[in-house]
């Protein structure tokens, strides 16, 4: 029997930091499952399930949905998953949050994306999504080859209710009081590793390099420093 080592991971930044993008190239370069709240909620909004009905408001007006029901919905997936290495995106976001999930295990690293607000603000209205998928594109950095239609399906791209300037600058305030406690709460256990910039291709190398370092070679992880 080969004995495997997880590996767990959280990515935290502001909305439109560039968490989705620099994940997809964390599952890509390491072979991480990727766990993303965000992606998650609206998959069930577009199916219309009784949870998604219920958060949907919430999401619109760019408020964090309650914690017991997010905390609830993640670490449901995560058990599904316990013997994977694993990316979780977009949770924790709240310091109860963030104690649900070592009530349930410990994080090894927590990514940190520190990305001015300025940055933000304009890339989220030009961004554009592949709801089935999660895959993100923008109208500048990184265009779909045929505008509006996602590349690898076909299919319709769509922008975000909560993408517009006013509900971003909410999202952009809940996150300085909600989310940058939690910062704290895992910079005070040691595991809070910083990425500052204005580019997603300039922090990624970084990212990548650390996480190549960090990375048991058990752990299901391909550590292709270097690639993509
Ligand atoms: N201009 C620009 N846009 C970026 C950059 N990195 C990511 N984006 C785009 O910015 C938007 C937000 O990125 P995303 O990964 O969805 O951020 P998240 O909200 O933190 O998950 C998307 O449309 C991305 O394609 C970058 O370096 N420059
Ligand atoms: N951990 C969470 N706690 C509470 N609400 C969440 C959480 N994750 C996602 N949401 C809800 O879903 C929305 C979109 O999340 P997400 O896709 O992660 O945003 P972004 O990528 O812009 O940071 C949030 O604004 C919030 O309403």
């Amino acid at each position: 029997m080969v004995l495997r080592t997880v590996f767990r991971a959280v990515i935290m930044g502001p909305p439109g930091s560039g968490k989705g993008t620099v994940s997809d190239r964390i599952t890509k370069s390491f072979g991480l499952k990727h766990i993303s709240s965000g992606d998650i909620l609206r998959t069930n909004i577009e199916a219309k399930t009784e949870l998604g009905l219920l958060m949907k408001s919430c999401i619109d007006q760019g408020q964090l949905v309650p914690d017991d029901v997010i905390s609830r919905l993640i670490l449901s997936n995560l058990r599904n998953i316990e013997q994977s290495s694993w990316l979780l995106d977009g949770f924790p976001r709240t310091v109860s949050q963030a104690e649900s999930l070592e009530s349930v295990c410990n994080v090894d690293t927590v990514i940190n994306l520190n990305v001015p607000f300025v940055t933000i603000k304009d890339r989220l209205t030009s961004r554009w999504v592949h709801l089935a998928s999660g895959r993100v594109y923008n109208t500048h950095f990184n265009p779909p080859t045929v505008p509006g239609i996602d590349d690898v399906t076909g299919e319709a791209l769509t922008q975000r209710d909560d993408d517009t300037p006013d509900t971003v600058t909410r999202r952009l305030k809940g996150y300085e009081h909600q989310t940058q406690p939690v910062l704290e709460y895992y910079r005070s256990k040691g595991v809070l590793e910083t990425f500052s910039g204005t580019e997603t291709n300039k922090i990624w190398p970084h990212v990548q390099a650390f996480l190549a370092r960090k990375i048991p070679s058990s752990s299901g992880g391909q550590a292709a420093a270097g690639k993509n």
